[in-house]
């Protein structure tokens, strides 16, 4: 592993220099379960990345690793978020470092009002986004304040589930199937509510089995295949090709 030291010196390098979030050969297990194969790629600040693949490809062991969740464990590799080495730190640290998962099940707190669930999120510094923001970028949360999120829509409790993160100083969204169980009309007002996240600085990886809805959201593209990284390139490139499409996501 490099130390910071070492880090200084590739960053001076053009043809290795870090981007904004650096994923650098990563392999993760679960147990013995060799998952996460030696992944490898960049996240340029403020862009949305959609990393994509078939069922079982590695996307959420790969999300995982990325936020430190301990499970897949993290054997090899570094994981470089804005200088800052989040492969050494545990999952609590690269939170503070602006690392925030929402995760596939959303994780809304029952018994808790939409807005008791963010001012929760909030208990802890670095507070981020204020509640008079969050709610003038999601007004069915303003209008639902004291409505038990767990009583909200699926597309609701996914808004809150992206809102609880904004309540916490973060500099990176990752997002685990956002889009799961929702009607098109609900992801399309997701969609734009993520791209008006990306314009206020947020950079975001979204996993998602909606791959074309997640292809028109994101500037690039990273396909996995069984742990390996297979395209790297523009989103929209995936969106005109078919034969890649067929080949890696079979749509
Ligand atoms: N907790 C676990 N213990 C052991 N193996 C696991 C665990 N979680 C996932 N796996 C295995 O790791 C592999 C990758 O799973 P992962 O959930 O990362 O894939 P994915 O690309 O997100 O899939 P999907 O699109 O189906 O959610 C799969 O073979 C899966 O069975």
């Amino acid at each position: 592993m490099l130390d910071e030291h070492t880090f200084d010196k590739r960053a001076n390098n053009a043809a290795t220099a870090p981007a904004f979030l650096s994923v650098w050969n990563i392999e993760a297990y679960y147990g013995e379960s060799y998952i996460v194969q030696d992944v490898s790629f960049n996240v340029h600040e403020g862009e949305i990345l959609a990393l994509l693949g078939r069922n079982g490809a590695g996307k959420t062991s790969t999300l995982r690793t990325i936020a430190r969740m301990g499970n897949p464990e993290l054997r090899h590799g570094e994981i470089w978020l804005d200088h800052k080495p989040l492969h050494k730190m545990k999952n609590y640290e690269a939170a503070q470092a602006g690392i925030a998962l929402v995760p596939e099940d959303r994780r809304i707190i029952q018994g808790l009002t939409v807005e008791e669930n963010l001012k929760l999120a909030q208990i802890a510094p670095p507070v981020g986004w204020s509640l008079e923001r969050i709610y003038e970028l999601f007004p069915r949360l303003g209008e639902r304040r004291t409505q038990d999120g767990s009583t909200l829509s699926g597309g609701e409790q996914q808004m809150l589930a992206i809102a609880r993160a904004l309540a916490r100083d973060i500099k990176v969204l990752l997002l685990d199937e956002p889009y799961e169980g929702l009607a098109p009309v609900i992801v399309q007002e997701i969609a734009k509510t993520l791209k008006i996240i990306r314009d206020q600085g947020i950079t975001t990886i979204i996993v998602e089995q909606n791959a074309v809805a997640a292809l028109k959201l994101a500037d690039r593209a990273v396909i996995l295949d069984t742990g390996l990284v297979v395209y790297d390139d523009s989103a929209q490139k995936v969106l005109d090709d078919e034969a890649l499409r067929a080949k890696y996501l079979a749509i």
